[in-house]
């Protein structure tokens, strides 16, 4: 079994300047002077003559509601956000390293560890946190038209859909391609670490996402010496090809989001190693695509129990996956991902603990993983 370290050829690149120091490591070892009062073992002390520019926690006005960070970071739309305490979790979006933490209440603040500009990072986390969008709001309309997901939406409170950069998002959800989900963050961190290391938090190495060039200076063989197995063609593939895209491979990317979902969709299943559920995934979580629904056999076994009863016990074909989002979409409308987003939670075994028993039907006859489900054949390996 091959480690997922960098390869020895890659050259590690250097930091754009001295990692910042973590709210952890600030407190372990260098706490900033006078401090006057700690509100919380995480909050940086406050100080009457901090800095202006002084990292600090800053609520984001949004509450438990709105967004649940162990529902919408751990449950498979990204690979990339690392738990660094009881209820904080921290990532990089572009240049910017920041954590997320829930507070005694339930709302949502931030912190940032590295960044080159705070306004352009507050602005970059309300974007990918898709903030425009009231989750309060499409949750009630889904729940008027659907009494299951009235009741699953009173334990899973906060389930949002991320947008993700679209290049980052690809990449994970071609290393997604049968696979589990400690593998999949394995290999995305390999891929992580050959982008600019931008500081350490909670014994994590944090690194902006490396660029479409970065990303062509690694071969097929040293991901696959890393342990990628078939998914290393499908990724050194796929970069070839968004290279030689006129306008570049990310603006291509990009421009998907101004597409109708199935030209979005078609587009994203020209590339190596994207089949309907993977490209569905991306246009879901980085492309505005609001209305995609990934299916595989697990969605599959939703769809049929509670949409499509008349399709019970049949084998699912690509047709049928497109019956199944259809029937999404009709019920739940324009935002259909979102909703298709909870009950796919719902259905993971990581949140078994949350919902009452009754709850356990589909999981308990098949163990949803993520591992059987995102393979390019739809109806391949999942059992
Ligand atoms: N909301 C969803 N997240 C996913 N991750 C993953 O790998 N598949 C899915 C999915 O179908 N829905």
């Amino acid at each position: 079994m091959h480690s997922l370290k960098p390869p020895l050829a890659m050259k590690r690149p250097r930091p754009p300047s001295p990692p910042p120091l973590s709210p952890a490591s600030t407190k372990q070892t260098s706490p900033p002077p006078r401090p006057l009062k700690s509100l919380h073992p995480n909050t940086p002390p406050i100080s009457s003559k901090k800095p202006k520019s002084h990292p600090k926690w800053v609520p984001l006005n949004l509450s438990q509601t709105e967004l649940s960070l162990p529902l919408t970071f751990p449950t498979g739309q990204t690979f990339r956000w690392k738990q660094t305490g009881p209820l904080q979790y921290t990532g990089t979006i572009g240049p910017h390293l920041l954590s997320l933490k829930h507070l005694q209440n339930g709302d949502v603040s931030y912190f940032i560890h590295f960044t080159p500009s705070e306004s352009a990072a507050k602005l970059a986390l309300l974007d990918f946190l898709n903030v425009s969008i009231s989750l309060a709001k499409l949750w009630e309309v889904f729940s008027e038209n659907d009494s299951r997901f009235a009741e699953l939406a009173k334990y899973l409170k906060g389930a949002r859909v991320l947008r993700q950069d679209p290049v980052e998002c690809l990449v994970q959800f071609l290393c997604s391609s049968n696979n589990n989900i400690g593998r999949i963050t394995k290999m995305v961190d390999f891929i992580s670490s050959l982008g600019t290391h931008l500081g350490s938090v909670g014994g994590f190495d944090f690194h902006e996402f490396p660029s479409l060039e970065r990303l062509s200076a690694v071969s097929e063989e040293e991901l696959r010496q890393a342990g990628f197995g078939y998914r290393a063609k499908y990724i050194t593939g796929t970069v070839d090809v968004l290279q030689s895209k006129p306008d570049g491979g990310a603006q291509w990317l990009l421009s998907l989001r101004k597409l109708d979902l199935q030209e979005a969709i078609d587009a994203l299943c020209s590339l190596p190693g994207v089949g309907p559920k993977v490209a569905a995934c991306i246009a879901l979580f980085s492309l505005d695509q609001h209305h995609a629904i990934p299916v595989d056999t697990h969605v599959w076994q939703i769809a049929t129990k509670y949409l499509l009863p008349e399709l019970a016990g049949a084998r699912l074909t690509p047709k049928l996956c497109s019956r199944v989002a259809e029937a999404f979409v009709s019920k739940y409308g324009e935002y259909a991902g979102w909703a298709q987003t909870l009950l796919f939670i719902a259905d993971l075994p990581s949140q078994k603990a949350l919902l009452p028993s009754h709850f356990w039907d589909i999981k308990e006859k098949k163990s949803a993983k993520i591992e059987d489900s995102n393979s390019c054949n739809i109806d391949g390996n999942y059992s």
